[in-house]
């Protein structure tokens, strides 16, 4: 693991065939005790990162709730701030540590709409995220570890570059399907087997009928 760069831990739950999300964006795969668990691993790091879609269709709290612990800093990827002042996420910003990681496409009315609110703007990137510099940025205000909590096109941002260390899915007993349906990951994907990353299967917990995979990179 680079120095230079936070503690990476990329979690989802899926479909029986790798789906994040149906179609519509409904993503509830997750059973409470799963749910549980997660919000457990959310109170152990320093800071959770969120895709901009993600925040736009499930409008999380991103909070600790099913469990006892500290809250994580909050952080959305959103290259022109375009996240909505009536999401959950800007609308508690008072209460839970927010940043929104922003690039060099936001508009000045953008950023003028997102200095209104106590968050912290971290510009990182000319036209999407630089996720290197952003770690580094993070790793500069002594953020040691993060959970990345998808969607499937921030997961590719990460798996690409290689930056992260371990995979936290949990496989849901459910059958998704259609090729516009979210997957795990998204992007271009890798063209060749020999490219993905060489993992190495930690531990399996079975939750009942759902199944949580922990994988470390090699
Ligand atoms: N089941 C699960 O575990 C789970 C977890 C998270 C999200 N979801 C679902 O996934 C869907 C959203 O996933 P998605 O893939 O559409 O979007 P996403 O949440 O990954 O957000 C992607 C957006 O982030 C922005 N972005 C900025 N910098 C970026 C960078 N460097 N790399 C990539 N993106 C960057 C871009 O605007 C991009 O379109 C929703 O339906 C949500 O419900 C499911
Ligand atoms: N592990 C997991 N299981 C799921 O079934 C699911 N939908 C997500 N999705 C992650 C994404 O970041 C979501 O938006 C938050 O899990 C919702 O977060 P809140 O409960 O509002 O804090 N993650």
């Amino acid at each position: 693991m680079e120095k230079s760069r936070p503690y990476v831990i990329l979690s989802a739950a899926t479909s029986i065939d790798g789906k994040i999300a149906t179609v519509t964006g409904d993503s509830k795969l997750s059973s409470k005790q799963d749910s549980i668990r997660l919000h457990n691993l959310r109170s152990k790091v320093d800071a959770i990162i969120v895709g901009k879609n993600t925040v736009l269709i499930d409008d999380p709290m991103l909070t600790v709730r099913y469990t006892r612990g500290k809250n994580p800093i909050r952080i959305i990827l959103d290259s022109k701030g375009t996240i909505s002042k009536n999401s959950k996420i800007i609308q508690t910003s008072n209460k839970v540590p927010t940043i929104i990681a922003v690039s060099n496409q936001i508009s000045k009315s953008n950023l003028d709409k997102l200095k209104k609110f106590p968050i912290e703007i971290i510009v990182a990137g000319k036209n999407s995220i630089n996720i290197k510099l952003l770690l580094r940025k993070l790793s500069d205000k002594k953020i040691k570890s993060i959970l990345v909590e998808g969607g499937g096109t921030i997961n590719w941002g990460f798996i690409k570059y290689d930056l992260f260390d371990e995979l936290i899915i949990t496989i849901s007993p459910f059958l998704i399907g259609g090729k516009n349906a979210v997957s795990l990951i998204e992007g271009n994907g890798f063209r060749k087997i020999s490219n993905s990353p060489n993992l190495r299967l930690k531990s399996i917990k079975r939750l009942k009928n759902h199944l949580v995979l922990n994988y470390a990179k090699v």
